[in-house]
């Protein structure tokens, strides 16, 4: 159990006292009727071969308060697109599987981009996008929560606690974000989010000077949660990033949309364990060095929507202010596991660290030489004004998808 602290400028929602699941169910459930709820669940087809997705979905079965789950499928083919509807079709919610690779969804983004208003990248942030737009077009919800599936400590518990701030009638919540301990076998992971997230927040204020922006960044416990759940009408005017950025953005334009008493951020889990990605040190195409280079520049361009002026030298002194803090986190995560009897593998975070820092100043040069570079799938409303029928397109084929292959 943890602290009651409010360290910060949102409302931190803690776990104070391990309330029995079927006690938060039997609410959830009671909020549907007037609050009906979604899931979205971006996914690569590998992961349905993988460990986490399978358990994950036996967790999800008695989720009864769900009246509608959106997996997006990446990276599939015919065979595996059937595959993937007979996998899923153990949900006992209604549920839907987007094919992206699929003809029908495939003609849907041409359209799209002949009028430059589809997702340029492949990835997660265009998958999310995609299921968003499903969403508001199958239009059978009203609060919604979205996970990763390589999620290997899921229980359902997680997604009870993720959704209820969104879904109970009362709460004016229009955003929750998930945190917890990333703590697995013995180690402290999450890498990014301790070494590179919150030492650059950190060096980003004393370098620019205070910023309401940056306080509220710092506040969220785990900022690279793949978990976070909002109302349906978030979905219309938010603008998706789509790289590695996605989690930085989104909570970026929840601080530019709404007040912040309309955001929040909740305890959803004891542990957490998902697929660990190599730092991939000698290629920043992927890995977490490519992560730390698109969160960088994510966070340089939303400094840059508020009036912040960068230059080399910026970039230079923010480097260095970075690597020392990073550093003093290394001793502080160091003693931290020492006295939880936790290990911490001291050169491998130094390691992180120099190449974070590398990938700062990388990210800011990239920065300087394609300011105007547009990293923003367009929000659905504008993409309805340009194609008024756009979410009916999409819903049809959708529906079509499952007609043909899934008999
Ligand atoms: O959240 C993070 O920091 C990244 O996803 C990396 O996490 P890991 O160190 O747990 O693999």
């Amino acid at each position: 159990m943890g602290d009651f602290y409010q360290n910060g400028i949102i409302t931190t929602l803690h776990n104070l006292a391990n309330r029995p699941l079927p006690d938060l169910e039997a609410e959830l459930q009671r909020f549907s009727r007037e609050r009906p709820m979604g899931l979205i669940l971006p996914s690569l087809y590998s992961e349905l071969e993988g460990e986490a997705l399978p358990a994950i979905l036996e967790e999800l079965k008695p989720a009864s308060y769900l009246s509608e789950i959106v997996i997006g499928l990446d990276r599939a083919d015919e065979s595996q697109f059937r595959n993937a509807l007979t996998f899923f079709g153990r949900l006992p919610q209604r549920h839907r599987v987007l094919w992206n690779e699929g003809p029908r969804l495939q003609a849907l983004d041409k359209l799209l981009q002949e009028q430059d208003l589809a997702p340029r990248e492949l990835g997660k942030g265009r998958n999310v996008w995609y299921c968003m737009g499903y969403t508001l077009a199958s239009n059978r919800t009203e609060s919604v929560a979205l996970h990763d599936c390589d999620i290997l400590t899921y229980e359902r518990s997680m997604l009870a606690r993720l959704i209820y701030p969104v879904a109970h009638p009362r709460f004016n919540y229009e955003f929750c974000k998930g945190y917890y301990a990333r703590v697995a076998d013995g180690k402290i992971n999450g890498r990014v989010s301790r070494l590179l997230v919150t030492p650059l927040l950190r060096a980003l204020k004393k370098v620019l000077g205070e910023m309401e922006y940056l306080d509220y960044m710092d506040s969220f416990r785990y900022p690279l949660a793949g978990e976070f759940s909002f109302r349906r009408d978030v979905l219309n005017d938010i603008l998706i990033p789509s790289d590695w950025g996605l989690e930085i953005g989104v909570l970026s334009e929840m601080y530019r949309n709404y007040a912040n008493n309309r955001l929040c951020q909740a305890d959803i889990a004891d542990v957490y364990d998902h697929k660990h990605q190599d730092l991939s040190e000698d290629d920043d195409q992927g890995g977490l060095s490519r992560m730390s280079i698109d969160i960088s520049k994510a966070l340089f361009r939303k400094l840059a929507t508020r009036g912040v002026t960068f230059n080399t030298e910026t970039f230079r002194s923010l480097k260095a202010t970075y690597y020392r803090i990073a550093l003093d986190f290394v001793e502080t995560y160091h003693n931290d596991a020492v006295m939880n009897g936790l290990s911490l593998d001291v050169h491998g975070e130094e390691k992180a660290v120099e190449l974070f820092a590398e990938n700062v100043m990388k990210a800011g040069e990239a920065f300087l030489d394609r300011p105007m570079e547009r990293p923003f799938i367009p929000s659905w409303s504008r993409v309805i004004s340009a194609v008024p029928d756009i979410l009916e397109q999409l819903h049809d084929a959708v529906e079509a998808d499952h007609e043909e292959y899934g008999k």
